[in-house]
């Protein structure tokens, strides 16, 4: 069962591995991640799609380690930047930005903008992907509102400035369980879970 089989996920971002790990624990999935391995393979994120880079994550890492490997593409479409920064999410404010100077570049980019105008969503983009080449996908988004400034001290990325206007509270205000229920990587995983068996 591939359950009890160790999987890698391909990345290095803390606060997704966080997110990945308390969900795996309710799937029963046992992971490793790239911060738990010696020298893992650099990918450069040169696609033009969301699928494209996250394929490429997986492909790498799976290659490379010799065992299912799950990656996550994913990042913001503000809609008054005609879906900036997308693709571009993590290096909006330059090549080796922070969260904060990211937050800082989108909420500079939106001054002026209504708070009904700042509509917005992540998008969430995974494969799992086998040694032997055979894959599958899976897509979650998550719709909100980029708020006038940024609130709360949890999750990471772009929650603080990610208004989830039913709850009147950015991501960052919200406990982990929480966002864990609603959130673009939850339900992309939820969906690729749906299709693990066919890495089986
Ligand atoms: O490529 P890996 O190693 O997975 O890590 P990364 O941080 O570079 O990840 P991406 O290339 O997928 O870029 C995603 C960007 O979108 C942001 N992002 C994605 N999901 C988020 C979430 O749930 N909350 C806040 N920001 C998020 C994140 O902070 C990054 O700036
Ligand atoms: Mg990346």
């Amino acid at each position: 069962m591939y359950t009890k089989e160790k999987c890698i996920l391909a990345t290095k971002n803390q606060g997704k591995i966080r997110e990945f790990h308390e969900l795996f624990k309710d799937l029963g999935i046992e992971s490793l991640s790239l911060l738990d391995v010696e020298n893992p393979p650099s990918v450069v994120e040169d696609g033009s799609t969301f699928f494209e880079n996250a394929f490429k994550k997986a492909k790498t890492i799976s290659e490379h380690f010799g065992i299912i490997a799950i990656s996550d593409d994913s990042g913001l479409e503000v809609d008054a930047l005609n879906g900036r920064p997308g693709i571009y999410s993590a290096r909006y404010a330059g090549e080796n930005a922070t969260d904060e100077e990211n937050n800082k570049k989108l909420l500079n980019e939106l001054k002026g903008v209504a708070l009904e105008d700042r509509t917005a969503r992540f998008r969430c983009v995974m494969v799992a992907y086998r040694p032997d080449g055979k894959w599958v996908k899976a897509e979650g988004t998550l719709e909100g509102l980029i708020s006038i400034e940024p609130r709360g001290d949890q999750g990471f990325g772009y929650d603080p400035v990610f208004l989830l206007p039913e709850l009147g509270k950015t991501l960052a205000e919200i406990a982990i369980e929480e966002k864990n229920k609603i959130s673009h990587r939850a339900k992309a995983l939820l969906a690729l879970h749906e299709k693990l068996p066919e890495l089986l």
